[in-house]
């Protein structure tokens, strides 16, 4: 047995041991669950509380331990003797430093040690009977060093080492030697050390179409910011690659770890777009956390609607921009003046005829609107002075009652017959309806009215657009566009909601809710009697109602429009943020008034930054390329350091005609052809990149090339990464938006191993087929 074998053995030997513990805990857990529903019937408020904390806390165990991880236990390190002899509530020493004498002098005067302690590292902690760490959690404080140390502040650690492992079954083992010049012994015999390469060969592996979490090789810089404090706002900026939204999935495990009782179902993380949903919404499950945390598209963060459609650029500008909340807010309080609105009141009050004309309905229209209340909220109001002026129309006021009192009561006798009367209930709600954000939004499609409402904030020609973009969006909804989303969420705001007393009576009683105050929790009855579907609605209704949020982790901030902004604030006006996003990769054109609405949104609470530097994606030779359209784009900015470098150049084609010249742009068989290439070059995915305003087409052209494939409209790769890409034409995705340089860096930094440009004339390629915008300054 060489020494790799027998490492690999001995850590077979300690997954075994990890297993059989983890067998006893699922009895134990299943045990308590059946006693738990043995005592349902037992009825005093207090002993229902304490069953229901009971069942969870089994539940979660359960659930969790029968998760299939994929490599449950990951890590090792070997550790010099601490300080002191103190140990954590995870059964480890607590000194981050050596004690003085850990290190000794060897017979031929070099430095000797001795391993005081071993931990190994994994996806949940397990202790054995005897409390002693079996696995520590990757989160606890004492996991810190297996992601800190370096050779510079190795800190108590020796040896790290990286465990591959599936299910049951260890399969190989990386080392990392942080103090090489020591000589260690662990229980009397030399330390061994194997192999290296342990994150060369995680950032190698082929690329699915869903992202794996990163916790057997999270690096220093990224550590840092995982475990931050969340006290406040944590901004990480960092270029393409640089695991930013790694990071963040990891943070989110980490807050839970950190303070579930804070965190359960109270953190919400927004994704630019639903393809990066999906992409990344298998990482917290992978690390146990299933459920606890909201990941939401920009284009899903308003309850019911789904919204994928992108606006033209000149369009999404319009609606993006700040401007728009003062057009809304007319907007909303505008609509109810609209054609077809009744013009005239009738009742009959104290046996007499009363009329109000559109004059009067205009003044107290008016009056009612006066102020910036919520317009939903405001029909109380209108109400009142319909039967004010009703009264006054009616001569009743003028009559001589005698006294104030008698007064009053003729005035009150007066609203109570008149407001119920069939005439006036039915006038109030077609004259004063409840709105809807849609409603109002479609509203805004005729070109007139917005207009009037848009008065000396958009020009005529953007109101022209605005609405034409409007008039696709039907009554039920359909056609809305991402940046509708913000709009609908603003007039939300604006209009205001009526209080529905019946619903929240009912919700006020849920038991549950008193039991417990834990948004996660499911009841004893929910897992019994309804099932899991029950359980899936009830949480989705809960993640519905949810408007204010613990913690708000922002992806691709650098993205967000000042509309979007207000519409994230939002959802956290309590809440602790983690922002990560680089600003190289903006779509959106005007940066500062984003940020004044990112200001306005976080307060003033302190910030705290962080920088990641180093480009774990792409391999230096296709950073090479993305760093010559970072120059220009953004001038002075520093790309991050690519980790790899594989070799493989990118491919440069020019399409070519029938003729043999290059045709305009890049056609069918051009593209069709470069893609297969790549799909016969590498293992996985391959992502085909094109102008947002050619997705269709290239869709057409590719369908039925299999499920490896992807094309993706410029603005919808955000996030995302490929085993190889296609960027198809970078002067068409450059000239469709101001931001289009950016687009373009985007789009270039996207693979993994290969990537293609596939030039037409538009990209005045030069003799090797290099586009102009790719050969740099
Ligand atoms: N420490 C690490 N170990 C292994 N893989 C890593 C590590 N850090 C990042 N990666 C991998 O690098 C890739 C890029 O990470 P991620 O998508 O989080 O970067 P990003 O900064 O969000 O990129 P972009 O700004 O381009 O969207 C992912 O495949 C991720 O798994």
């Amino acid at each position: 047995m060489d020494v790799r074998e027998r490492e690999v053995d001995g850590e077979q030997r300690h997954l075994d041991t990890v297993y059989r513990r983890l067998e006893e805990k699922i009895h134990e857990a299943e045990f308590l669950m059946a006693d738990a529903a043995k005592r349902v019937q037992v009825g005093t408020p207090g002993a229902l509380a304490e069953r229901d904390a009971q069942v969870f806390q089994a539940g979660v165990h359960l659930s969790r331990l029968n998760n299939e991880f994929e490599d449950f236990l990951f890590g090792r390190i070997d550790l010099l003797a601490g300080q002191d002899g103190r140990r954590g509530p995870d059964g480890a020493l607590t000194s981050v430093e050596p004690a003085d004498d850990a290190v000794t002098t060897g017979p031929g005067g070099e430095p000797v040690a001795e391993i005081a302690e071993t931990l190994h590292i994994g996806r949940l902690g397990v202790l054995d009977a005897d409390y002693v760490p079996l696995v520590i959690d990757w989160r606890a404080p004492a996991a810190a060093p297996f992601y800190r140390a370096t050779p510079v502040a190795p800190g108590r650690v020796v040896r790290r080492r990286v465990i591959r492992s599936k299910g049951r079954r260890v399969l190989g083992v990386e080392d990392d030697l942080l103090r090489p010049e020591l000589r260690a012994t662990l229980d009397g015999a030399e330390l061994p050390v194997v192999g290296d390469g342990a994150l060369m060969a995680a950032l190698g592996r082929t690329r699915g179409h869903r992202m794996t979490d990163i916790v057997a090789s999270i690096q220093a810089e990224q550590d840092e910011v995982i475990r931050a404090p969340a006290v406040s706002v944590t901004e990480v900026t960092g270029g393409p690659g640089t695991g930013k939204t790694a990071v963040a999935l990891h943070r989110a495990a980490y807050l839970l770890y950190q303070d579930r009782r804070r965190y359960a179902g109270g953190i919400l993380i927004v994704s630019p777009t639903p393809l990066l949903v999906s992409y990344t919404e298998g990482v917290l499950p992978s690390l146990g956390e299933e459920g606890q945390v909201a990941i939401r598209a920009l284009g899903s963060l308003v309850d019911g609607v789904e919204a994928t459609a992108y606006d033209e650029p000149q369009v999404a500008r319009i609606k993006g921009s700040a401007a728009m909340a003062r057009v809304l807010a007319k907007a909303a309080r505008g609509v109810l003046e609209r054609p077809g609105a009744p013009e005239r009141l009738r009742v009959v009050a104290m046996g007499a005829r009363v009329e109000l004309d559109a004059e009067d309905l205009e003044r107290i229209r008016r009056a009612a609107l006066g102020g910036s209340a919520p317009v939903n909220l405001l029909r109380p109001r209108a109400r009142r002075l319909l039967l004010d002026a009703l009264w006054q129309k009616s001569g009743a006021a003028a009559r001589h009652y005698g006294d104030a009192e008698l007064l009053q009561e003729a005035r009150d006798g007066f609203g109570e017959d008149v407001g119920t009367e069939d005439a006036f209930t039915d006038f109030l709600d077609a004259w004063w309806p409840e709105v809807t954000p849609l409603q109002v939004l479609r509203a805004m499609a005729e070109e007139s009215r917005l207009a009037r409402w848009a008065r000396r904030v958009l020009r005529p020609r953007e109101v022209r657009q605005l609405a034409r973009s409007l008039r696709r969006v039907t009554a039920r909804g359909e056609g809305l566009s991402v940046h509708d989303v913000a709009l609908l969420d603003e007039l939300r705001q604006v209009l205001g909601t009526p209080s529905r007393p019946k619903e929240r009576a009912a919700r006020e009683a849920d038991p549950l809710d008193l039991l417990t105050g834990l948004e996660e929790l499911t009841t004893y009855a929910d897992r019994i009697g309804g099932g899991g579907s029950s359980r899936r609605e009830r949480l989705a209704e809960r993640e519905g109602e949810r408007a204010d949020y613990a913690h708000i982790i922002v992806d691709e901030a650098q993205d967000l429009t000042p509309m979007q902004w207000r519409m994230v604030g939002r959802r956290g006006r309590q809440a602790t943020w983690t922002i990560v996003g680089d600003p190289a990769q903006s779509s959106w054109s005007a940066p500062e008034e984003a940020a004044a609405e990112k200001d306005a949104a976080l307060g003033t609470r302190p910030r705290r930054r962080f920088e990641l530097t180093v480009n774990y994606r792409n391999p230096a030779e296709i950073a090479a390329v993305a760093d010559r359209v970072l120059t220009l784009a953004m001038p002075g900015a520093v790309p991050p350091r690519a980790v790899r470098a594989t070799g493989v150049e990118p491919v440069y084609e020019v399409a070519a005609g029938p003729d043999g010249a290059p045709e305009r742009t890049p056609g069918r068989a051009a593209v069709l052809a470069a893609a297969r290439r790549l799909l016969a070059e590498v293992a996985g995915t391959v992502g085909v990149v094109v102008a947002m305003g050619r997705r269709e087409q290239v869709r057409g052209w590719l369908a039925g090339e299999g499920e490896r494939l992807l094309v993706l409209g410029s603005l919808e790769a955000k996030g995302l990464e490929y085993d190889a890409t296609l960027v198809v034409s970078p002067a068409e995705i450059a000239d469709e938006s101001p931001a289009g340089l950016r687009v373009l860096y985007v789009a270039l930094t996207r693979a993994t191993q290969r990537l293609t440009v596939l030039a037409g004339a538009v990209d005045e390629p030069d003799g090797r087929g290099v586009p102009d915008l790719l050969r740099g300054l």
